[in-house]
């Protein structure tokens, strides 16, 4: 199993100044369309958003400042919900969630699946029809089952023998049924980064196909009165490129579900085979499209359930970052510029912006690689291999470990990260008592908070005041 998040081998963003693959780019200033929004395009050599010069949207937001690229989102969104009829689409909030990205998903037609009480609590303040609600969860609480129970929401995905008892007992007090699927572990190794695949059996999620967990889960199901079995869930983890894995998902799914046919004489109603489609973040990265990715996955349930002699469920997929990560863009303002020689001589630039890893994480947990640019204006000054750093107080805080930016970016310059919207505000932390930026949606050249900035009040709101 890599350690990286992007396993393929060196690439562009792996590169050290002495490496021998070093190469620089053709033109720093250009824009990858597979990695940056549609909407991304320089105007007079500066960035626009959404039709909206970053400066403008800079002038008025602050920075550091996520910008979502509303149409974008909903592109993508419709691009799942389009590419294979009869699929459902489920999108993951997990990868960000606000009210208004809640009701973006609600109106193109998504389910939403959702993981704690504060993720359903967005859900449900956004109006999102609680019947398409999913929820996920390893620890789920009684309260949290209850919320969702008493919300109506389609089902809930367990994780555990202690919550299938919480469950039943919360559902015969309320006296409802209530639809379940049963999240397995398949026993696949996802070429992913480790932190983020879900579906060997030595982690948290799920119960065993191999141990007879899911055997004896699904038997639980089956014989409560108050628990409706609509079928079984697996989701081998994420920033995932090769289907290889979801073939063999499907293929033990399945298998399974023939099993619960024979045992039970019960019908799987559905199948989920969860989210996990990555997505290009720097160049060379290269993700199917939803249609090809949907088309490949249910032709292989097709396959396996014939093979089987099994009535074809309904399949259902959870993408999170597949939909809202291309759509942002993280801009900061650049504070200090400095080189260093390293040993052996050669020199590496630092580029710190006024952000860093309380608001983009991925690069300090996973290794993740992302691209960038400077952004107020083009320059034609020859290309430093450049280390995007924050403002913590923390060496590992870097937001892009090599990128080449043009030799002239100073102080007061913006730089704009690609690909920002998934798993970056969502994860983001106040280390440092760095207030966490704003999420500002722009679409046809005007912007929107979605999601106000952090003030130094609303962190101190939370301090007491008490000295002992
Ligand atoms: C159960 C489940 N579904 C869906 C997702 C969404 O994954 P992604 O954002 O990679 O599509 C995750 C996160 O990995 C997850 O744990
Ligand atoms: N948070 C991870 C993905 C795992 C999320 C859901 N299980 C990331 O940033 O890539």
């Amino acid at each position: 199993m890599s350690r990286n998040a992007h396993p393929a081998g060196p690439r562009h963003g792996d590169v050290l100044p002495d490496a021998p693959h070093g190469s620089q780019p053709g033109d720093v200033n250009a824009l990858d369309p597979a990695i940056w929004p549609e909407s991304a395009t320089r105007v007079g050599g500066e960035l626009h958003l959404g039709g909206a010069p970053v400066s403008a949207l800079v002038l008025e937001h602050g920075t550091p400042a996520l910008f979502l690229d509303e149409a974008d989102v909903r592109a993508r969104a419709r691009s799942y919900t389009q590419a294979f009829p009869g699929i459902d689409v489920y999108y993951a909030g997990k990868a960000f969630l606000c009210t208004a990205v809640a009701r973006w998903v609600d109106e193109e037609g998504l389910g939403l699946d959702v993981c704690t009480g504060g993720e359903l609590a967005v859900a449900l303040a956004a109006g999102f029809p609680a019947e398409r609600i999913a929820l996920h969860g390893n620890n789920k609480s009684s309260a949290e089952l209850g919320r969702a129970v008493e919300a109506g929401v389609g089902h809930v995905i367990v994780d555990s023998f202690d919550e299938i008892h919480r469950l039943i007992a919360i559902a015969a007090t309320a006296g409802v049924t209530q639809r379940v699927l049963v999240r397995v572990t398949v026993g696949v190794e996802a070429h992913t980064h480790e932190f983020i695949a879900t579906a060997h059996e030595d982690q948290k999620f799920g119960f065993s196909l191999r141990d007879g967990s899911a055997a004896r889960a699904v038997a639980a199901v089956i014989a409560s009165d108050v628990l409706h079995f609509g079928g079984l869930h697996s989701h081998i983890g994420s920033q995932i490129f090769e289907t290889a894995g979801f073939e063999v998902a499907a293929h033990r799914v399945i298998s399974f579900a023939a099993t619960i046919r024979d045992v039970h004489g019960v019908q799987v109603e559905e199948i989920n085979l969860g989210g996990g489609l990555g997505i290009a973040y720097v160049p060379g990265d290269d993700p199917e499209t939803p249609k090809q990715t949907l088309e490949r996955l249910s032709g292989i349930v097709e396959i396996e359930c014939a093979s089987v002699g099994l009535r074809l469920p309904t399949l259902s997929v959870e993408p999170g970052r597949a939909i809202i990560g291309p759509s942002g863009v993280t801009v900061y303002e650049v504070g200090t510029v400095k080189d260093v020689t390293l040993d052996g001589g050669q020199r590496r630039r630092y580029v710190s912006v006024d952000g860093g890893m309380s608001d983009n994480i991925r690069t300090a947990l996973y290794d993740a690689h992302y691209t960038c640019v400077l952004a107020n204006r083009a320059s034609a000054a020859p290309p430093a291999l450049t280390r995007v750093v924050g403002k913590h107080c923390e060496s590992g805080d870097v937001v892009v470990r090599d990128a080449w930016l043009p030799g002239d970016v100073r102080p007061g310059d913006l730089v704009a990260v690609a690909a920002t919207g998934a798993y970056c505000r969502s994860m983001a932390s106040n280390y440092n008592h760095v207030p966490r930026p704003p999420v500002v949606g722009v679409d046809q050249g005007r912007s929107q908070v979605l999601v106000r900035r952090e003030t130094e009040d609303d962190l101190l709101r939370l301090d007491t005041g008490v000295a002992r």
